[in-house]
């Protein structure tokens, strides 16, 4: 019987080959943040454990520190410091290659990882982070740890895994004028459910899948945590090896000829069984917006905010709960929900091609008075280049802040955050109550939906800006 694109690499890096229960897994790739990688890293060297393979472990600031320019170590979250002091000790004292806050490669994990080209097709790459699984749009089996998992590994570069089992998402047709990744990801996730791919490995396949960019793609792995799934994966093909080649940590010369020809080489079998199989239309997405405090609750841009007993596959309960937190009437059109502030940041979407998207649609116009608009760029690269395309003078001139890379307010740590009730737009990954600060009431879209929605100061379909 063939084998899935997964299949061949668990099997390729299960030590002792592949058993019924879990498996050994050799690990090439570790990535740690300040966040939960430095308590991993003291841990270890609390019990005098030496890192097994530095070179291989890669460590950035990107969840506590703040993105106001002139920021330092200090932080707004009280503790912050105390993270960032820890991871900075614990790297330097294990010999592991740190992106600092004053790097020129900073940036959030999910974002830099790529970009630098330490994320490979058909490698193994941890992080203890959800979001990990962004990085299989690269062909690689990326996935989310806890922190003590990342000892083990810190220590090992092994791990023991549960198989999951393998899901096949095959998605037809082409995302229309406007419609991105993430109104896809949103709206998988309104069809099939948060927990729709709970215990599964996913392979996003099929010709809208093949259409996407490789920023596009990252985007639809990002939130495969959101689906429950154990992570996602995308073949790679030419466009994986074209965003590669000439990276900082990607294999050169001769080596570079090799690894491409493995990496075409690997797909999953046209006999290939997957245990579970879904399909779905990409031609009649329209641009998504979550009106819940899940990102199951979501609805087209033309839409309304449902009835509670109408209102996708939570349950009542948590539905009325929903439509209380976020403020909102069944019935209401989204379109005329009023925003008080608009958010362009995460590893989600704010990678150069969503700034430059939601670039365009502000070029030449302002945002609305009392809106909040914030600009958060992915990495410390992504910001640099897009200021040399002058991407931060459009955002700057319509009235968006203009931030240094990081998490920011993606999620509230302490620090950085929205205010109780404010509604916010925002490019994020995670519509959960208080996840942008206390109270506040997080709408999540694509980059250009928030755009359009912080020029016209409420919720707004970004297709009636363009052109
Ligand atoms: C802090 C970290 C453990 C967390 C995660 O794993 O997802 C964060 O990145 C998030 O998005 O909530
Ligand atoms: S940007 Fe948000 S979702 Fe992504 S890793 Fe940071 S906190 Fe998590």
């Amino acid at each position: 019987m063939g084998r899935t694109i997964f299949d061949k690499i668990w099997d390729g890096h299960a030590i002792g080959g592949p058993s019924d229960d879990a498996d050994l897994l050799l690990i090439d790739r570790i990535l740690l943040h300040e966040r939960t990688g430095g308590v991993a890293l003291k841990s270890l060297s609390a019990r005098d454990i030496p890192v097994s393979a530095p070179d291989h472990v890669f460590a950035v600031m990107d969840h506590i520190v703040d993105t106001f320019p002139g920021r330092t170590s200090k932080t707004l979250m009280p503790t912050g410091t105390e993270f960032i002091e820890t991871t900075r000790a614990g790297a330097q004292a294990a010999g592991i290659r740190l992106f600092d806050l004053d790097s020129p490669d900073q940036g959030i994990v999910h974002v830099m990882s790529p970009e630098l080209g330490i994320v490979l097709p058909g490698t193994t790459l941890i992080c203890p982070d959800s979001h990990t699984c962004s990085q299989g749009a690269l062909g690689a089996l990326a996935w989310g740890i806890g922190s003590t998992e990342a000892e083990h590994a810190l220590a090992t570069s092994t791990l023991k895994v549960q198989r999951p089992r393998r899901m096949r998402i095959t998605i037809s047709g082409r995302l229309g004028p406007g419609v991105t990744a993430k109104d896809l990801a949103l709206a998988l996730l309104g069809r099939f459910g948060v927990g729709g791919g709970a215990g599964h490995i996913v392979e996003y396949a099929g010709s809208a899948v093949e259409a996407l960019d490789i920023e596009q793609r990252l985007t639809l792995c990002n939130m495969a945590t959101e689906f429950a799934a154990f992570s996602a994966i995308i073949a790679p093909d030419t466009a994986t090896i074209d965003y590669l080649k000439g990276r900082r940590f990607v294999p050169a010369g001769g080596d570079w000829n090799r690894a491409v020809e493995d990496w075409l080489a690997l797909s999953s079998d046209p006999d290939a069984e997957f245990d579970t199989e879904l399909s779905f239309d990409a031609s009649g997405v329209a641009p998504m917006v979550t009106w819940g405090t899940t990102p199951q609750q979501v609805v087209a841009i033309d839409g309304a905010v449902p009835a509670a007993d109408d209102a996708g596959q939570t349950g009542a309960e948590s539905r009325e709960r929903a439509l209380r937190y976020m403020g909102l009437e069944p019935g209401t059109p989204l379109e005329s929900l009023a925003i008080d502030a608009a958010f362009i940041g995460s590893c989600t979407n704010s990678r150069i091609g969503d700034l430059r998207r939601a670039a365009e649609i502000l070029d030449g116009r302002k945002v609305a008075p009392g809106v909040k608009a914030i600009c958060v760029p992915g990495s410390s690269t992504v910001k640099r280049r897009a200021e040399e395309e002058g991407l931060h003078r459009i955002f700057q001139r319509a009235g968006f802040e203009w931030r240094e890379s990081g998490c920011s307010m993606c999620f509230f740590a302490g620090g950085e955050s929205f205010g109780p009730q404010d509604r916010v737009v925002s490019s994020t990954n995670r519509n959960f109550e208080s996840r942008q600060g206390p109270g506040t009431r997080t709408h999540l879209a694509s980059p250009e939906t928030v755009a359009a929605s912080a020029l016209a100061g409420h919720i707004a379909d970004p297709r009636k800006l363009a052109a």
